[in-house]
């Protein structure tokens, strides 16, 4: 039996009068990359951040979030979590919060300060160890050339890929990347994305992505869970999220949010490449 990994229920987050999530239900299980799709203020963000609790839902409306047997949070309460439990979650932002004076290395280092001992993250001594693996995980992104480089000479791509190798770093068992692309030129985009599916496929890390490219959603992710004005607006395989549904669910955004993920260009598709880890729902959920 599949055993999931973020348990989201009767989720309701309202800003003042504004709604913004909306009676949200769903479960990730173990191993899946997810395409978290909506138009544009459809809550996307929002409900990325009460998966980590840096958002807490709206009291007295009874919803929780669980991630990896924790209770994040319940009935619009933060529980707190313990270092080893924070580790094990990875945030990928869509400026990718890098530290721009400090070297990619020390960057990619920062991806371990919350699992070792304390003194010594506090005087931010790493072991040779932990610098081999630090390179390690540059390598894997394709940047093992660049260690010495400060953050902030790269360009906005190779930031990107050095806040992937940060988490790797951390060793996250779930990446929740937040819009990852959105600030990179095609070429750069298509290299991000093909990073996460490999990450994904090859480690069975459990990724969540949001993105405003439905193509780059098709390619890449078995499944997609679309958010329309705060709700729950279609939830299963990627492959039943037809062109009607689609338009149904952008049809008050510019068709520039529809198109713009064909700029990446047609390549070979993760969307044939089978994980064994990945177990895409069969009955989609429309709202
Ligand atoms: N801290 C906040 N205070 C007030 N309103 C907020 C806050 N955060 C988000 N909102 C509002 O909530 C709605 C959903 O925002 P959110 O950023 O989650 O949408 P999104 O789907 O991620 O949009 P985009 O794709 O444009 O990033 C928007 O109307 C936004 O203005």
């Amino acid at each position: 039996m599949s055993i999931p990994t973020i348990i989201v229920e009767q989720l309701h987050k309202s800003f003042g009068h504004r709604q913004v999530l909306d009676e949200v239900n769903f479960r990730v299980t173990s191993g899946e990359m997810v395409a978290l799709i909506g138009p544009s203020g459809s809550g996307k963000s929002t409900l990325m951040r009460h998966l980590v609790g840096l958002t807490c839902g709206n009291r007295g409306r009874g919803g929780r979030v669980e991630l990896m047997g924790r209770e994040v949070q319940a009935s619009g309460r933060l529980r707190r979590a313990s270092r080893g439990e924070r580790c094990r979650i990875g945030y990928i932002f869509q400026q990718f919060n890098l530290v721009g004076r400090l070297s990619v290395l020390s960057n990619v280092l920062i991806g371990r300060l919350g699992s070792m001992p304390r003194a010594r993250a506090l005087l931010g001594r790493f072991t040779e160890q932990e610098r081999q693996r630090a390179r390690a995980c540059l390598a894997r992104v394709g940047l093992e050339e660049m260690t010495n480089q400060r953050a902030n000479t790269l360009s906005g791509g190779q930031m990107q890929r050095v806040a992937i190798a940060r988490v790797l770093m951390q060793d996250a068992d779930v990446i929740l990347a937040d819009e990852p692309i959105a600030s990179l030129d095609p070429r750069s985009a298509r290299e991000v994305m093909e990073i996460l599916s490999r990450i994904h496929a090859e480690d069975g890390r459990t990724v969540i992505v949001t993105l405003h490219q439905v193509d780059v959603a098709r390619r890449y992710c078995h499944r997609a869970i679309a958010l329309k004005d705060g709700r729950l607006y279609f939830d299963g395989a990627i492959s039943e999220l037809t062109d009607a549904r689609l338009q149904s669910l952008y049809e008050n955004a510019g068709l520039d949010e529809l198109r713009a993920g064909e700029a990446l260009g047609a390549h070979a598709s993760p969307l044939n490449r089978q994980s064994d880890t990945t177990q895409p729902p069969t009955t989609p959920v429309m709202a």
